[in-house]
């Protein structure tokens, strides 16, 4: 990989690369856009098999972040960081270590937990920074809004896709039970769906049968069920060649980020097959809106009313991308773009006013 070539055709600004002998961290943190306000994204600790793999993946998390601040109005720029471990390997020493590194950005990236570190983790985190966010769980935390998000946009894609159908008469096929996975299917249950899980953790899977009478398939399963939405709540990639044939459900909708493997490849086919793909970083992005809201101050109602307009964004996005005959997925990037260049260009004005 040229690394200066990809981040200049990414747009990104600044990537720190981490390394603490002591304890044997390895992170990356990747600064997509900070015009806007300060970079803000959680981090991701992660055995990627590579350090290319790493890098790739906090480079395109970190500009889905930037999109993703646009598309809910947030004034701040998108960064994203990854830890090179595996799970196990996680101490204490080594995220306070991390800490340090983030700290040493002086506030230009903000950091919260993404998949593998928990809120705990977070707080550790801040021993060595006070930059981050998500340790105060307001409105439920990160994960019990962005599930909020998610069923919110699924209910959207519905009316949408599906006018003729109720909540209470679709089949959702959840890829993932974990934090988000399993606030969403209680909301999806409360709301009447049947729904269907799989995760590699059994446990997991057996609680949410428990709870909300899902039917439980193997992983492999997930995408070719008679379902109405495939919702992605595990990893990033899962839309590409091989599921697309097997895909029967007409809306894909789920908190993953980087859902496409190829974005413009994948969100192609996707609309060739009539499916409605919501954007990864339109419909998930109720972690992120809680997690400014706790660094503005802002109370659970606007916290949840933030979240709440994601619904109104999918249904721009969807009508966006049928007045222009272009995918959802290019129909968001236009819409974050021009967002971003009219804060600029505001920030500018102000500036020289
Ligand atoms: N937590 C948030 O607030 C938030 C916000 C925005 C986006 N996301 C994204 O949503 C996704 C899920 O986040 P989370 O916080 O719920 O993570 P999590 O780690 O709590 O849950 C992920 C679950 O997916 C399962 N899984 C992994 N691979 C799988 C596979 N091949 N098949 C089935 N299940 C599999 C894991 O066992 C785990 O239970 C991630 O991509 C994350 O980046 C999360």
């Amino acid at each position: 990989m040229n690394l200066f070539e990809s981040t200049q055709k990414m747009g990104h600004e600044q990537v720190l690369f981490c390394h603490d002998n002591k304890t044997n961290l390895r992170a990356i943190i990747a600064i997509h856009d900070a015009g806007l306000g300060a970079a803000m994204g959680a981090t991701r600790l992660w055995p990627y098999a590579s350090e290319e793999e790493a890098l790739k993946d906090a480079l395109r998390l970190s500009r889905g972040m930037t999109y993703k601040a646009a598309c809910a109005g947030i004034p701040v720029g998108g960064g994203k960081a990854v830890i090179i471990a595996k799970p196990e390997h996680k101490t204490d020493e080594m995220l306070e270590a991390y800490g340090r590194f983030v700290d040493s950005l002086n506030g230009r990236f903000i950091t919260g937990q993404d998949v593998n570190l928990c809120p705990e983790d977070v707080r550790t985190i801040r021993r060595g920074t006070r930059h981050v966010v998500g340790v105060s769980e307001q409105a439920g935390g990160p994960a019990v809004t962005t599930a909020l998000g998610v069923f919110l946009g699924i209910k959207a894609a519905v009316e949408f896709r599906l006018p003729n159908k109720e909540l209470n008469q679709i089949r959702v096929a959840v890829q993932g039970a974990g934090n988000v996975g399993k606030n969403l299917c209680q909301l999806l249950h409360q709301a009447g769906v049947e729904i269907f899980v799989t995760d590699l953790s059994r446990e997991r899977t057996e609680e949410i049968k428990q709870l909300y009478g899902a039917t439980i398939v193997q992983p492999e399963e997930i995408y070719s069920l008679d379902v109405d939405v495939f919702a992605p709540c595990a990893l990033g990639g899962v839309i590409n060649c091989t599921t697309l044939l097997l895909l029967k459900a007409p809306i894909i909708a789920g908190c993953a980020n980087n859902q496409l493997e190829d974005e413009v490849l994948h969100s192609t086919i996707v609309e060739s097959k009539e499916i409605l793909y919501c954007p990864d970083y339109v419909i998930n992005a109720g972690g992120l809106i809680n997690v400014y809201g706790e660094m503005i101050g802002a109370n659970d109602e606007e916290i949840i009313d933030g979240v709440s307009r994601i619904y109104d964004t999918l249904f721009e996005i969807f009508f966006k991308s049928k007045r222009e005959n272009i995918t959802t997925h290019e129909a968001s990037k236009r819409l974050a773009e021009d967002r971003i260049m009219k804060a600029k260009n505001q920030k500018m004005l102000a500036k020289t006013a």
